[in-house]
Protein backbone atom coordinates (compact mmCIF):
# COMPACT_ATOMS: atom_id res chain seq x y z
CA UNK A 1 0.00 0.00 0.00
CA UNK A 2 3.03 2.40 0.99
CA UNK A 3 5.39 2.75 -1.91
CA UNK A 4 8.96 2.16 -0.60
CA UNK A 5 10.66 4.40 -2.70
CA UNK A 6 12.75 6.01 -0.57
CA UNK A 7 12.10 9.75 0.01
CA UNK A 8 14.40 12.61 0.72
CA UNK A 9 14.23 14.04 4.33
CA UNK A 10 11.46 15.41 4.21
CA UNK A 11 12.25 19.51 4.37
CA UNK A 12 8.31 21.41 4.93
CA UNK A 13 8.13 24.28 3.39
CA UNK A 14 6.71 26.66 5.60
CA UNK A 15 7.12 29.35 3.18
CA UNK A 16 9.44 32.00 5.03
CA UNK A 17 11.23 29.25 6.59
CA UNK A 18 12.48 25.67 5.72
CA UNK A 19 12.40 22.97 8.26
CA UNK A 20 14.38 19.94 7.24
CA UNK A 21 12.03 17.43 9.34
CA UNK A 22 13.42 14.13 10.82
CA UNK A 23 10.87 11.21 12.09
CA UNK A 24 10.63 10.83 15.39
CA UNK A 25 8.49 7.71 15.64
CA UNK A 26 5.16 6.10 14.15
CA UNK A 27 1.92 6.47 15.95
CA UNK A 28 -1.48 4.82 14.18
CA UNK A 29 -1.58 2.88 11.12
CA UNK A 30 -0.09 5.38 8.32
CA UNK A 31 2.86 5.15 6.90
CA UNK A 32 5.92 6.24 8.71
CA UNK A 33 8.99 4.14 7.12
CA UNK A 34 11.88 5.10 8.25
CA UNK A 35 13.76 7.64 10.45
CA UNK A 36 13.60 10.69 8.44
CA UNK A 37 11.32 9.36 5.57
CA UNK A 38 7.73 9.68 5.63
CA UNK A 39 5.02 8.57 2.63
CA UNK A 40 1.29 9.32 3.29
CA UNK A 41 -0.37 6.48 1.41
CA UNK A 42 -3.85 8.89 -0.77
CA UNK A 43 -2.50 10.41 -3.64
CA UNK A 44 -3.58 14.07 -3.31
CA UNK A 45 -3.84 14.01 -0.20
CA UNK A 46 -6.16 17.45 0.92
CA UNK A 47 -4.94 18.01 4.29
CA UNK A 48 -5.91 20.10 7.23
CA UNK A 49 -4.45 21.31 9.55
CA UNK A 50 -5.25 20.17 13.45
CA UNK A 51 -4.61 22.79 15.88
CA UNK A 52 -3.54 21.57 19.36
CA UNK A 53 -3.93 23.05 22.47
CA UNK A 54 -1.55 26.49 22.96
CA UNK A 55 0.87 25.14 20.09
CA UNK A 56 0.13 26.96 16.73
CA UNK A 57 -0.12 25.02 13.55
CA UNK A 58 1.50 26.20 10.14
CA UNK A 59 -0.02 24.93 7.68
CA UNK A 60 2.35 23.78 5.31
CA UNK A 61 3.05 21.45 2.19
CA UNK A 62 5.81 19.15 1.85
CA UNK A 63 8.02 19.18 -0.98
CA UNK A 64 8.07 15.97 -3.88
CA UNK A 65 6.59 12.75 -3.47
CA UNK A 66 3.42 13.72 -1.99
CA UNK A 67 5.07 13.98 1.29
CA UNK A 68 2.72 16.57 3.15
CA UNK A 69 2.84 17.16 6.86
CA UNK A 70 1.86 20.25 8.40
CA UNK A 71 3.96 21.61 11.32
CA UNK A 72 2.66 23.40 14.72
CA UNK A 73 5.41 25.89 16.29
CA UNK A 74 5.20 24.81 20.09
CA UNK A 75 6.38 27.59 22.76
CA UNK A 76 9.70 25.74 23.17
CA UNK A 77 10.49 26.54 19.48
CA UNK A 78 10.51 23.19 18.43
CA UNK A 79 7.86 22.00 15.45
CA UNK A 80 5.78 19.14 15.61
CA UNK A 81 3.41 17.43 13.22
CA UNK A 82 0.35 15.82 14.74
CA UNK A 83 -2.66 14.45 13.41
CA UNK A 84 -4.13 15.62 9.99
CA UNK A 85 -7.67 14.36 8.15
CA UNK A 86 -7.26 13.35 4.66
CA UNK A 87 -10.30 14.93 3.47
CA UNK A 88 -12.38 17.33 4.71
CA UNK A 89 -15.56 15.03 4.00
CA UNK A 90 -14.66 11.28 4.64
CA UNK A 91 -11.67 10.53 6.56
CA UNK A 92 -10.34 7.57 4.61
CA UNK A 93 -7.14 7.86 7.45
CA UNK A 94 -5.68 9.75 9.82
CA UNK A 95 -2.21 10.33 9.89
CA UNK A 96 -0.12 10.56 13.62
CA UNK A 97 3.06 11.42 12.67
CA UNK A 98 5.42 13.29 15.55
CA UNK A 99 7.89 15.01 13.79
CA UNK A 100 10.60 17.08 15.47
CA UNK A 101 11.93 20.26 13.49
CA UNK A 102 15.54 21.50 13.51
CA UNK A 103 14.84 24.93 13.17
CA UNK A 104 15.16 28.21 14.38
CA UNK A 105 11.25 29.47 15.08
CA UNK A 106 12.16 33.33 14.40
CA UNK A 107 13.55 33.00 11.00
CA UNK A 108 13.03 36.68 9.26
CA UNK A 109 12.26 36.48 5.49
CA UNK A 110 11.95 38.58 2.87
CA UNK A 111 9.10 38.69 0.61
CA UNK A 112 9.44 41.08 -2.44
CA UNK A 113 10.34 44.70 -0.87
CA UNK A 114 9.60 43.47 2.36
CA UNK A 115 12.44 42.54 4.72
CA UNK A 116 13.03 41.29 7.66
CA UNK A 117 9.10 40.35 8.50
CA UNK A 118 8.02 37.36 10.41
CA UNK A 119 5.35 35.07 9.79
CA UNK A 120 2.55 35.30 12.70
CA UNK A 121 0.22 31.96 13.30
CA UNK A 122 -2.86 31.54 15.69
CA UNK A 123 -3.70 28.74 17.41
CA UNK A 124 -7.57 29.56 16.14
CA UNK A 125 -6.78 27.62 12.56
CA UNK A 126 -8.70 27.62 9.30
CA UNK A 127 -10.27 24.44 10.42
CA UNK A 128 -11.86 26.11 13.49
CA UNK A 129 -13.56 28.88 11.43
CA UNK A 130 -14.35 26.18 8.96
CA UNK A 131 -16.03 24.04 11.76
CA UNK A 132 -17.95 27.40 13.38
CA UNK A 133 -19.45 28.40 10.13
CA UNK A 134 -20.13 25.21 9.19
CA UNK A 135 -18.60 25.22 5.74
CA UNK A 136 -15.26 25.61 3.49
CA UNK A 137 -14.13 28.87 2.49
CA UNK A 138 -13.25 28.43 -1.21
CA UNK A 139 -12.97 31.02 -4.10
CA UNK A 140 -15.53 30.44 -7.13
CA UNK A 141 -13.85 32.67 -9.48
CA UNK A 142 -15.70 33.63 -12.40
CA UNK A 143 -14.18 34.58 -15.79
CA UNK A 144 -15.98 36.28 -19.22
CA UNK A 145 -16.19 39.16 -20.86
CA UNK A 146 -17.63 42.01 -20.37
CA UNK A 147 -21.05 41.53 -20.68
CA UNK A 148 -21.32 37.79 -20.12
CA UNK A 149 -23.35 38.10 -16.80
CA UNK A 150 -20.49 37.71 -14.27
CA UNK A 151 -21.89 40.01 -11.87
CA UNK A 152 -25.67 38.45 -12.17
CA UNK A 153 -24.48 34.65 -11.55
CA UNK A 154 -22.65 36.21 -8.38
CA UNK A 155 -25.40 37.94 -7.11
CA UNK A 156 -27.70 34.76 -8.00
CA UNK A 157 -24.96 32.55 -6.95
CA UNK A 158 -24.71 34.73 -3.22
CA UNK A 159 -28.34 34.98 -2.65
CA UNK A 160 -28.92 31.07 -3.21
CA UNK A 161 -26.39 30.23 -0.45
CA UNK A 162 -27.05 33.29 1.57
CA UNK A 163 -30.92 31.71 1.90
CA UNK A 164 -29.36 28.19 2.71
CA UNK A 165 -27.44 29.54 5.48
CA UNK A 166 -24.13 30.00 4.10
CA UNK A 167 -21.67 32.74 4.49
CA UNK A 168 -20.50 34.87 0.91
CA UNK A 169 -18.36 37.57 -0.28
CA UNK A 170 -18.24 39.00 -3.75
CA UNK A 171 -15.35 40.60 -4.89
CA UNK A 172 -16.46 42.10 -8.02
CA UNK A 173 -13.73 43.69 -11.12
CA UNK A 174 -15.95 46.76 -11.16
CA UNK A 175 -16.56 47.23 -7.21
CA UNK A 176 -12.86 46.33 -6.76
CA UNK A 177 -11.67 48.95 -9.03
CA UNK A 178 -13.61 51.61 -7.31
CA UNK A 179 -11.32 51.63 -3.99
CA UNK A 180 -8.65 49.12 -3.69
CA UNK A 181 -7.62 48.76 -7.50
CA UNK A 182 -8.35 52.40 -8.21
CA UNK A 183 -4.98 53.09 -8.95
CA UNK A 184 -5.04 50.46 -11.92
CA UNK A 185 -5.68 50.87 -15.79
CA UNK A 186 -6.63 48.64 -18.27
CA UNK A 187 -3.28 47.96 -19.68
CA UNK A 188 -1.98 44.77 -20.10
CA UNK A 189 0.34 45.32 -16.91
CA UNK A 190 -2.54 46.83 -14.68
CA UNK A 191 -4.90 44.37 -15.55
CA UNK A 192 -2.18 41.88 -14.26
CA UNK A 193 -1.70 43.34 -10.91
CA UNK A 194 -5.94 43.50 -10.77
CA UNK A 195 -6.42 40.33 -10.80
CA UNK A 196 -3.09 39.24 -8.44
CA UNK A 197 -4.54 41.70 -5.80
CA UNK A 198 -7.99 40.02 -5.69
CA UNK A 199 -6.58 36.46 -5.93
CA UNK A 200 -4.62 37.28 -2.86
CA UNK A 201 -7.73 38.56 -1.02
CA UNK A 202 -9.94 36.12 -2.29
CA UNK A 203 -7.02 33.66 -0.63
CA UNK A 204 -7.78 35.78 2.75
CA UNK A 205 -11.24 35.27 2.39
CA UNK A 206 -11.47 31.95 1.46
CA UNK A 207 -8.80 31.22 4.55
CA UNK A 208 -11.46 33.17 6.79
CA UNK A 209 -13.74 29.94 5.93
CA UNK A 210 -15.89 32.20 3.18
CA UNK A 211 -17.23 31.01 -0.02
CA UNK A 212 -15.44 34.25 -2.13
CA UNK A 213 -17.14 34.72 -5.28
CA UNK A 214 -14.70 36.64 -7.36
CA UNK A 215 -15.95 38.03 -10.48
CA UNK A 216 -13.79 39.69 -12.94
CA UNK A 217 -13.23 39.73 -16.77
CA UNK A 218 -9.31 38.20 -15.63
CA UNK A 219 -8.74 37.81 -19.37
CA UNK A 220 -5.03 36.24 -19.13
CA UNK A 221 -5.11 32.66 -18.48
CA UNK A 222 -1.92 32.51 -16.96
CA UNK A 223 -3.07 35.15 -14.11
CA UNK A 224 -5.97 32.79 -13.69
CA UNK A 225 -3.60 30.31 -12.95
CA UNK A 226 -1.19 32.32 -10.73
CA UNK A 227 -4.34 32.85 -9.03
CA UNK A 228 -5.05 29.14 -8.99
CA UNK A 229 -1.53 28.18 -7.72
CA UNK A 230 -1.85 29.90 -4.52
CA UNK A 231 -4.91 28.24 -3.30
CA UNK A 232 -4.69 25.13 -1.08
CA UNK A 233 -5.73 21.84 -3.58
CA UNK A 234 -8.60 22.36 -5.27
CA UNK A 235 -10.54 25.15 -3.24
CA UNK A 236 -9.94 27.26 -6.32
CA UNK A 237 -13.45 27.04 -8.56
CA UNK A 238 -12.91 28.25 -11.92
CA UNK A 239 -16.28 29.59 -13.93
CA UNK A 240 -16.02 30.28 -17.79
CA UNK A 241 -19.07 32.10 -18.78
CA UNK A 242 -18.39 31.40 -22.13
CA UNK A 243 -20.77 33.81 -23.85
CA UNK A 244 -20.04 34.69 -27.78
CA UNK A 245 -18.85 38.30 -27.62
CA UNK A 246 -21.79 39.29 -30.32
CA UNK A 247 -24.64 38.16 -27.27
CA UNK A 248 -22.68 40.12 -24.68
CA UNK A 249 -22.54 42.82 -27.67
CA UNK A 250 -26.51 42.65 -28.22
CA UNK A 251 -26.53 43.32 -24.30
CA UNK A 252 -24.06 46.14 -23.94
CA UNK A 253 -25.66 47.70 -20.72
CA UNK A 254 -23.04 49.81 -19.52
CA UNK A 255 -22.37 51.17 -23.77
CA UNK A 256 -19.04 49.97 -23.19
CA UNK A 257 -19.05 47.73 -26.49
CA UNK A 258 -20.46 50.86 -28.61
CA UNK A 259 -17.90 53.13 -27.53
CA UNK A 260 -15.43 50.70 -28.14
CA UNK A 261 -16.47 50.15 -31.37
CA UNK A 262 -16.48 53.86 -32.38
CA UNK A 263 -12.71 53.54 -31.05
CA UNK A 264 -13.68 55.71 -27.65
CA UNK A 265 -12.21 53.53 -25.41
CA UNK A 266 -9.04 51.69 -26.66
CA UNK A 267 -8.09 47.87 -25.76
CA UNK A 268 -11.56 46.47 -24.36
CA UNK A 269 -11.52 43.14 -23.90
CA UNK A 270 -12.78 41.02 -27.16
CA UNK A 271 -12.89 43.95 -29.08
CA UNK A 272 -9.13 45.22 -29.06
CA UNK A 273 -7.47 43.45 -26.17
CA UNK A 274 -7.37 39.80 -26.22
CA UNK A 275 -9.71 37.24 -24.11
CA UNK A 276 -7.79 33.84 -23.29
CA UNK A 277 -10.64 31.21 -22.28
CA UNK A 278 -9.62 28.88 -19.78
CA UNK A 279 -8.66 25.05 -21.35
CA UNK A 280 -9.17 23.51 -17.86
CA UNK A 281 -11.70 24.91 -15.58
CA UNK A 282 -14.45 23.14 -13.05
CA UNK A 283 -17.71 24.74 -14.93
CA UNK A 284 -18.46 25.90 -18.20
CA UNK A 285 -21.61 27.79 -18.75
CA UNK A 286 -22.53 28.63 -22.14
CA UNK A 287 -26.04 28.80 -24.38
CA UNK A 288 -28.04 26.15 -24.35
CA UNK A 289 -30.24 26.13 -27.50
CA UNK A 290 -29.35 29.55 -28.25
CA UNK A 291 -30.47 31.12 -25.23
CA UNK A 292 -28.34 31.58 -21.64
CA UNK A 293 -29.40 29.58 -18.68
CA UNK A 294 -31.47 31.88 -16.47
CA UNK A 295 -29.44 33.60 -13.62
CA UNK A 296 -31.21 31.37 -10.83
CA UNK A 297 -29.97 28.26 -13.31
CA UNK A 298 -26.31 29.18 -13.43
CA UNK A 299 -26.29 29.94 -9.88
CA UNK A 300 -28.20 26.31 -9.35
CA UNK A 301 -24.96 24.86 -11.55
CA UNK A 302 -22.09 26.21 -9.13
CA UNK A 303 -23.82 25.72 -5.49
CA UNK A 304 -24.74 21.83 -6.64
CA UNK A 305 -21.16 21.80 -7.67
CA UNK A 306 -20.02 23.15 -4.29
CA UNK A 307 -22.28 20.75 -2.39
CA UNK A 308 -20.84 17.62 -4.37
CA UNK A 309 -17.24 18.83 -3.66
CA UNK A 310 -17.66 19.22 0.19
CA UNK A 311 -17.82 22.63 0.48
CA UNK A 312 -20.91 23.14 2.12
CA UNK A 313 -20.37 21.45 5.23
CA UNK A 314 -17.76 22.40 8.41
N1 LIG B 1 -10.93 48.49 -21.62
C1 LIG B 1 -11.80 47.79 -20.90
N2 LIG B 1 -11.91 46.44 -21.07
C2 LIG B 1 -12.78 45.76 -20.34
N3 LIG B 1 -13.59 46.30 -19.39
C3 LIG B 1 -13.51 47.63 -19.17
C4 LIG B 1 -12.62 48.43 -19.93
N4 LIG B 1 -12.75 49.70 -19.51
C5 LIG B 1 -13.69 49.71 -18.55
N5 LIG B 1 -14.14 48.47 -18.35
C6 LIG B 1 -15.10 48.16 -17.28
O1 LIG B 1 -14.34 47.49 -16.27
C7 LIG B 1 -14.92 46.26 -15.93
C8 LIG B 1 -13.89 45.17 -15.92
O2 LIG B 1 -13.03 45.27 -14.83
P1 LIG B 1 -12.19 44.02 -14.40
O3 LIG B 1 -11.43 44.42 -13.20
O4 LIG B 1 -13.10 42.86 -14.25
O5 LIG B 1 -11.24 43.79 -15.65
S1 LIG B 1 -9.87 42.95 -15.73
O6 LIG B 1 -10.10 41.68 -15.04
O7 LIG B 1 -8.81 43.72 -15.11
O8 LIG B 1 -9.63 42.77 -17.17
C9 LIG B 1 -15.95 45.94 -16.95
O9 LIG B 1 -17.03 45.44 -16.20
P2 LIG B 1 -17.90 44.17 -16.63
O10 LIG B 1 -18.70 44.63 -17.79
O11 LIG B 1 -18.71 43.88 -15.42
O12 LIG B 1 -16.98 43.04 -16.99
C10 LIG B 1 -16.23 47.25 -17.64
O13 LIG B 1 -17.38 47.84 -17.06
N1 LIG C 1 -28.32 34.47 -17.64
C1 LIG C 1 -28.71 35.60 -18.21
N2 LIG C 1 -29.73 35.63 -19.07
C2 LIG C 1 -30.10 36.79 -19.66
N3 LIG C 1 -29.52 37.99 -19.42
C3 LIG C 1 -28.50 38.01 -18.57
C4 LIG C 1 -28.03 36.83 -17.93
N4 LIG C 1 -27.00 37.16 -17.14
C5 LIG C 1 -26.82 38.49 -17.29
N5 LIG C 1 -27.71 38.99 -18.14
C6 LIG C 1 -27.81 40.40 -18.54
O1 LIG C 1 -26.63 40.70 -19.26
C7 LIG C 1 -26.17 41.98 -18.90
C8 LIG C 1 -24.73 41.88 -18.41
O2 LIG C 1 -24.73 41.16 -17.20
P1 LIG C 1 -23.65 41.46 -16.11
O3 LIG C 1 -23.90 40.51 -15.00
O4 LIG C 1 -23.57 42.89 -15.79
O5 LIG C 1 -22.32 41.01 -16.91
P2 LIG C 1 -20.79 41.25 -16.55
O6 LIG C 1 -20.70 41.40 -15.07
O7 LIG C 1 -20.10 40.04 -17.06
O8 LIG C 1 -20.40 42.48 -17.29
C9 LIG C 1 -27.13 42.54 -17.87
O9 LIG C 1 -28.03 43.36 -18.50
C10 LIG C 1 -27.82 41.31 -17.33
O10 LIG C 1 -29.15 41.58 -16.93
Amino acid sequence: MFASAPLQPPTTNLGFRRAVVSVEKRIGRSSVITPGSARLRHPSPRLEAVSRGEEQCCDSTGTGNNNLLSLCLASDGIYRSYGWKWDPNSIVGILQLRCIARASPHVLSTVGKSTNILWHECPVGKLDRQKLLGQKGCVVWITGLSGSGKSTLACSLSRELHHKGYLTYILDGDNIRHGLNGDLSFNAEDRTENIRRVGEVAKLFADAGVICIASLISPYRKERDACRAIMPDSSFIEVFLNIPLEVCEARDPKGLYRLARAGKIKGFTGIDDPYEPPLNCEITIELEDGKCPTPKAMAEEVAFFLEKNGFLQG
